[in-house]
């Protein structure tokens, strides 16, 4: 399997305390991968070492392949980044700001108006950047990243700061990229809500440590179901099947069981009744992605 990102064993400690501990990060072409984690979770520290803004206390990292202890320059001329709030001259407009930028770069001129329709900034183009809200002002950093055509765009919790309708553009926007200009994307967020409906792989890191790095749908097969029992007088049903030696919990009124076979649902239903109790409903509640999402990085166990 060809890895665009590869990492082995990456490490980072500062003074005593290890950020990145071990960190195995497979990432493949045209990929959406949803770097995920926490607060403190070490997810800057690791796009830092990716993208040599800081140097790993040990292990390896493979970007196209290739060390990038070895082939730094040429490989960072392939990437694009955005990590922390980008910085503008907020008294030039858009296209101004992406100009002085694209002189550095000495990409051709065409390519501003290729990267502002990209971000759908072609009719702000003009206006001035300090007028920009919080959401256009990340599609400009995205833009300005997209300049010198990469081949992966890293970017770190670019939808920080947002409401739901910038959240909507940033992800409508990540999404065209992989299909429409061949790019591969790492998107590091510690909400998955906010990136699961456009991540094709999720890396879940807690404490510096991957605890789960595959597909979104097999993230999904992580979810348990719950079954709930609505009764009458639910606290007393639930001491009767405490009492006949069934695992369940009594939760608002309802008695809840973390895992129930059909043989189980209909013993537990036969004890109910000979007890005297009306069963009036059996249902069964899926756990949604950020339920398992908080649950693997509140244990922090791998799985
Ligand atoms: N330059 C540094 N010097 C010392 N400690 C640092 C440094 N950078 C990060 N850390 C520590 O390393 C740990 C990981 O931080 P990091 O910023 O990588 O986490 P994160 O997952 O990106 O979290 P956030 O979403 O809050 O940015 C934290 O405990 C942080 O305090």
């Amino acid at each position: 399997m060809e890895y665009i990102v590869q990492t082995e064993n990456l490490s980072k400690q500062f003074g005593k305390e290890q950020a990145v501990s071990g960190l195995d990060l497979k990432i493949r072409k045209g990929e959406i991968y949803g770097f995920l984690g926490p607060n403190g979770a070490g997810k800057t520290t690791t796009i830092r070492m990716l993208l040599g803004l800081m140097k790993p206390t040990s292990g390896k990292i493979k970007i196209f392949q290739k060390d990038v202890t070895k082939d730094r320059i040429k490989i960072l001329s392939k990437i694009g980044s955005l990590v922390e709030n980008p910085s503008y001259y907020p008294h030039l407009t858009a296209y101004e700001n992406l100009e002085a930028l694209r002189k550095i770069l000495g990409v051709p001129k065409s390519r501003i108006d290729e990267v502002l329709e990209i971000v759908r900034l072609t009719e702000a183009a003009n206006k001035k950047v300090k007028g920009f809200s919080l959401g256009m002002k990340q599609r400009l950093g995205i833009a300005a990243s997209l300049l010198h055509n990469p081949e992966l765009l890293i970017l770190d919790e670019p939808t920080n700061g947002l409401d739901p309708s910038g959240i909507i553009e940033i992800r409508n926007l990540i999404k065209r990229l992989p299909s429409e200009y061949g790019m591969t994307v790492v998107i590091s967020s510690h909400l998955l809500s906010e990136i699961d409906q456009m991540a094709t792989t999720v890396g879940i890191v807690s404490k510096g440590k991957m605890i789960f790095q595959d597909s979104i749908e097999a993230m999904r097969m992580h979810a348990q179901p719950k079954v709930i029992f609505k009764v009458n007088n639910s606290e007393q049903a639930w001491r009767s099947l405490v009492a006949n030696g069934i695992k369940a919990e009594c939760k608002e009124g309802q008695i809840v069981l973390d895992e129930c076979s059909d043989e189980k649902v209909a013993q537990i239903v036969q004890i109910l009744v000979q007890d005297g109790f009306s069963v009036y409903r059996v249902e069964e509640e899926k756990q949604s992605l950020e339920d398992i999402f908080l649950q693997m990085t509140a244990g922090v166990q791998a799985i």
